[in-house]
């Protein structure tokens, strides 16, 4: 369970101060599927890098299934986030100078573990969001439907508990969109995982499990 008890966020830049948050209470049991919705600027992308472990409060804590962020030492953080999160994001973030099984096998790069074993699950997982046939291809010669399916695989790699999408659809035409949407959906459902996603797209967030919207900064329920 992701709990955030009194979220405030301030950026402070030169003589400037955003309040990006105030006082935000979300908890999101495990296996919920979460969107987040809100005009442009509202925090959206502020409380899914804090969720993310990316960022950090001004004030108030976070917690991940019941560890208390702010007691965690960098190290243990970085073990933390790659472990127990995958992200997802609008513009895929793939790099285009590796291949798709690579892109893939990059979180487990990580990790204590042999180039079979990195190979075997990133084809795994390939499979899952059916690309096996698409390994070997670079990035730039895949639709971007097929770029954020490959973005989900490198996502889900590492058996994370939490799946975090900013806008994954967001660059996506309506029917990659449904696409991915779809394979989003199977994994809260079938691997139980669960997901926080920031949307525009009413229709999409509709077929979540709930929905918190912010309106500068504040959750307006
Ligand atoms: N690094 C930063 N430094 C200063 N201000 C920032 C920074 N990042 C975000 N902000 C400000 O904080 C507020 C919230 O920004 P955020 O990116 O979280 O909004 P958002 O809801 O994700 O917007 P969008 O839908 O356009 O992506 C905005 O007013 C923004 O200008």
């Amino acid at each position: 369970m992701i709990k955030l008890s009194g979220i405030n966020k301030i950026y402070r830049t030169n003589e400037i101060e955003t309040l990006a948050l105030e006082n935000v209470n979300i908890e999101v049991p495990k296996g919920e599927f979460l969107s987040i919705m809100g005009p442009s600027g509202c925090g959206k992308s502020t409380l899914l890098n804090i969720v993310g472990l990316l960022d950090s409060p001004t004030s108030g804590t976070v917690e991940i299934d019941g560890t208390l962020v702010k007691d965690m030492k960098d190290k243990q953080l970085a073990a933390f986030r790659n472990k127990e999160l995958g992200f997802v994001f609008q513009s895929f973030h793939l790099i285009n100078s590796l291949n798709v099984i690579d892109n893939v096998e990059l979180p487990l790069l990580y990790r204590k573990m042999s180039a079979r074993d990195r190979n075997r699950m990133a084809r795994e997982v390939l499979e899952r969001v059916g690309l096996s046939h698409r390994m070997r291809h670079m990035p730039t010669q895949l639709s971007g439907g097929q770029c954020q399916r490959v973005a989900i695989a490198r996502a889900i790699v590492g058996n994370p508990e939490i799946i975090l999408a900013d806008e994954p659809t967001g660059n996506l035409d309506s029917k990659m969109g449904a696409e991915v949407m779809e394979l989003l959906h199977k994994l809260n459902k079938e691997d139980k995982r669960t997901i926080v996603m920031v949307t525009h797209n009413e229709e999409q967030a509709k077929q979540t499990d709930r929905i918190v919207r912010f309106f500068d900064g504040r959750q307006v329920q």
